[in-house]
């Protein structure tokens, strides 16, 4: 433990010499852990090697259990590097109850023979997460922002958020949710800066950011954001689920449907208020179509059962970059929307959640003002996937109208009425979950799949 203690430095951040061999020792255990991990966006790729970002001692390793927050560059064959968020335990022996969150024992470096672990599970290491957003500072790299002085309880509880998920969550108390983003990049990220600008302007029903977290490595460009605390909308239902209850009893999903419509409708007017909006004259949506042709090319050169749909898709695609008309608005959207982001209150009203954008995508193109449609494009798709494990088309066909039709009643533009637009983010939306499907559940390729064949053989845009 003497060797343990010395990887300490005054401010919490490692020594410079001590990470790279903390990380080397960590290396031959993170190389079997991370693919298993669902938020591991590398799976099925050789791990050519680690380098350490910052390495910050949380708590103490001399005085276990020990936190050390790792952000770590990820090198895989044929891609720049990814940068990754490791929260890891430290404990001589590790209590059976945090069996399914080992990690291993490095042989040697600073941790040697100390059972390393994801962090998450453990109460007390998570409460001390909590604790370092109550009080707002630096530490290392690190720097945890709680602005306007917001008063945040101390928790009794703290339990890792068991659901499929593309990051990590806490949650408090049935209190608070702290989301820990694990593929960090530098610069300004929409799941804040949505929810933030949302909450200014008075939006009541998306979760206000209460505190963050952003690491600021030195010399590596902008800061990053590593976590984010915001109210738990406790026993809340979301519209993934309440849509599988429905359709397993045989039940219409259409006043929720509309509901939705009228929510998402809300969200686009209270975000084109807060934050610019834009117009897409002929060269940029030629762009946009060029970008969904580009898309759809490298996703078939990865996944063969959409090569032979690729030329009738394309032509979806010409058809918008050769639109006359006016120039379509284009506002900040949320980016990834389906009906797992959508959380049913116990009032009944629906929040939004989950700003951050299709993860895969780089955060500056995120961030550009885009058609609201793409959003409604993206629900469209949740009601099919939603409906095609029950064999049930007309159930999403239902929902899909009365989702429009809730979304005109607030804006008065029904999606339906731009339907080369509409047909052409549908079409870009079920390409990217074809290769979402093939990476990370290869089982669900079908959904996507069912889409696609309709998409490439219907007239009719809107079924
Ligand atoms: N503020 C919240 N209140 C209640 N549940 C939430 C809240 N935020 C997220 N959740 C739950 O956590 C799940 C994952 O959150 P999400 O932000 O979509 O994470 P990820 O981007 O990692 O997929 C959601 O589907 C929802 O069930
Ligand atoms: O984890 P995120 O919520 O950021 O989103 C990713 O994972 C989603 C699946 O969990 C994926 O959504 C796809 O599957 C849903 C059903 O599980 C379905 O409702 C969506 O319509 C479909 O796109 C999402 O695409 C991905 O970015």
């Amino acid at each position: 433990m003497a060797e343990t203690a010395a990887i300490r430095t005054g401010t919490g951040s490692l020594a410079p010499d001590i990470a790279p061999g903390l990380l080397r020792s960590l290396a031959p255990l993170l190389r079997g852990w991370l693919p298993r991990q669902r938020w591991f966006a590398g799976k099925g790729k050789a791990i050519d090697g680690f380098a350490p970002v910052a390495v910050t001692e949380l708590l103490p390793c001399s005085a276990p259990p020990g936190l050390l927050h790792l952000l770590v560059d990820v090198e895989q064959p044929g891609q720049p590097p990814d940068c990754y968020q490791l929260l890891l335990g430290v404990r001589r022996t590790l209590p059976s109850r945090l069996a399914g969150a080992f990690v291993g024992r490095p042989r040697t470096g600073p941790l040697s023979g100390l059972a390393v672990y994801d962090a998450l599970p453990d109460p007390p290491l998570a409460q001390a997460l909590l604790e370092r957003l109550r009080s707002p500072g630096t530490l290392g790299a690190l720097r945890f922002e709680k602005p306007g002085g917001a008063h945040i309880p101390d928790a009794r509880t703290a339990r890792p958020l068991d659901v499929e998920q593309s990051n990590s969550s806490l949650v408090y108390d049935d209190t608070y949710l702290l989301k820990l983003f694990r593929r960090v990049a530098p610069g300004v990220h929409p799941d804040l800066e949505l929810p933030l600008a949302l909450a200014r302007a008075g939006y009541p029903r998306v979760p206000a950011p209460v505190a963050w977290a952003t690491a600021r490595p030195r010399g590596r460009g902008e800061p990053r954001l590593l976590g984010l605390l915001q109210p738990y909308v406790a026993g809340a239902a979301d519209g993934w689920s309440l849509a599988q209850r429905a359709l397993a009893a045989g039940n219409g999903f259409t006043r929720e449907a509309g509901a939705l419509g009228r929510a998402t409708a809300e969200v686009h007017r209270a975000l084109a208020h807060a934050l610019p909006t834009g117009t897409l004259g002929r060269p940029r949506i030629e762009a946009l179509a060029a970008a969904m042709t580009a898309r759809l090319h490298t996703t078939a050169e990865a996944v063969p059962s959409l090569r032979p749909y690729a030329p009738a898709l394309a032509a979806g695609y010409a058809a918008l970059a050769a639109l006359d008309g006016a120039p379509a608005t284009a506002q900040r959207v949320h980016g990834d929307l389906h009906l797992g982001q959508c959380l049913c209150g116990p009032d009944g009203s629906w929040y939004l959640i989950d700003f951050e954008g299709e993860p895969a995508r780089p955060l500056a193109e995120r961030r550009r003002p885009q058609p609201a449609v793409r959003d409604v494009a993206g629900m469209l798709r949740s009601f099919d996937y939603a409906a095609h494990a029950h064999r049930a088309p007309a159930w999403a066909t239902a929902c899909r109208d009365a989702y429009c039709d809730g979304y005109a009643e607030v804006t008065g533009r029904d999606p339906r009425a731009e339907p080369t637009l509409l047909r052409a983010f549908e079409t870009d939306k079920a390409v990217y979950e074809v290769l979402y499907e093939a990476r990370h559940r290869p089982d669900w390729l079908p959904v996507p799949m069912s889409a696609v064949h309709r998409l490439a053989t219907s007239e009719d845009a809107t079924r």
